[in-house]
């Protein structure tokens, strides 16, 4: 039988909240051991009827928790939760990917302490094809992100370029750049761009563009990969999650599948 690994969560929002409550239920190879949350008072009563309750630590205990940290709180604190995972050698796996792209000197250091940093593909589709792709020549890699545009308001891009993104009324361009530029200018809303680029050919030849569209209710992604192997074209359209709208309800789904994906004795896909 595989061993069971202990997992800690940073942050009890949409992401953190939902992965906890799965894991609590019974997910066999895992175990919920700890929790970081802003709100104490909130988080004790999320975690209250829990089949065995977790410890309730700081950001930076995390990792002296668990066997697997899961970052699941803003970028702004990505740093904490990530540089303590890495330090101490454990399994860390990040939400906030877009927060990872200028800070790759972790990855060095990960090769230093032992440490894994197992990016799930969170919001996104087909990261499995593309990095079977990039074994081999890709000649190009572009995502499209639509979004209602409140799942875009208050990016540092938009306000730095006086775009007023609440006013359209129809769909509109906002952003065209590489996935190093984007997450720069959208921190919380190109995580899965970060994730496209990090799977396939680098932040600085993956080329984003992002919409904001008042004609759509759901965030959606297309990519699109031209390589020797294959010609990828696919879409996803992720239902806005109740408790945090700019974050669609697969995201908790796709990590908990990648945290299954560390011990299960059968695993699907590359
Ligand atoms: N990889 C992907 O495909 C996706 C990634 N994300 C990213 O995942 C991250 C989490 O997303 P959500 O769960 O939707 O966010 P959320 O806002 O619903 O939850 C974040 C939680 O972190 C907590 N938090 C904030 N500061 C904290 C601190 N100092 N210590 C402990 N907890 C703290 C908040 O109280 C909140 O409960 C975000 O950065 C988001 O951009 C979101 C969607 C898809
Ligand atoms: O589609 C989603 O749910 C979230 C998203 O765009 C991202 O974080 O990159």
């Amino acid at each position: 039988m595989a061993a069971t690994l202990t997992v800690a969560i940073g942050g009890l929002g949409a992401i953190g909240a939902h992965l906890a409550r799965a894991l609590d239920a019974g997910v066999e190879g895992l175990r919920l051991t700890a929790v970081a949350a802003r709100d104490q008072d909130k988080a004790r009563r999320t975690i209250a009827g829990f089949r065995s309750r977790p410890a309730l630590v700081s950001l930076a205990q995390l990792a002296d928790h668990a066997d697997v940290i899961v970052e699941a709180a803003p970028a702004a604190v990505f740093e904490e939760i990530a540089e303590a995972a890495i330090g101490r050698g454990r399994i860390f796996v990040p939400s906030s990917v877009g927060a990872l792209l200028p800070r790759m000197h972790l990855i060095a250091r990960a090769r230093e302490t032992g440490a894994r940093i197992i990016v799930p593909t969170g919001a996104l589709l087909g990261l499995d094809a593309v990095r079977a792709a990039a074994e081999g020549e890709v000649a190009s890699v572009t995502i499209e992100t639509r979004k209602p545009p409140r799942g875009l308001e208050g990016a540092p891009y938009l306000i730095e370029n006086g775009i007023d993104v609440l006013g359209i009324t129809t769909a509109r361009l906002v952003f065209k750049g590489n996935a190093f530029d984007a997450a720069r200018g959208f921190p919380a809303n190109v995580n899965v761009a970060a994730a496209l680029a990090l799977a396939g050919i680098g932040p600085e030849r993956t080329m984003v563009e992002i919409w904001g569209d008042p004609g759509v209710t759901r965030n959606t992604h297309t990519i699109r990969v031209e390589a020797a192997s294959a010609r990828l074209t696919m879409t996803i359209e992720n239902v806005p999650s109740e408790e945090n709208p700019r974050t669609g309800r697969i995201t908790p789904l796709s990590i908990l599948a990648c945290l299954r994906g560390l011990t299960s004795t059968l695993k699907v896909g590359s």
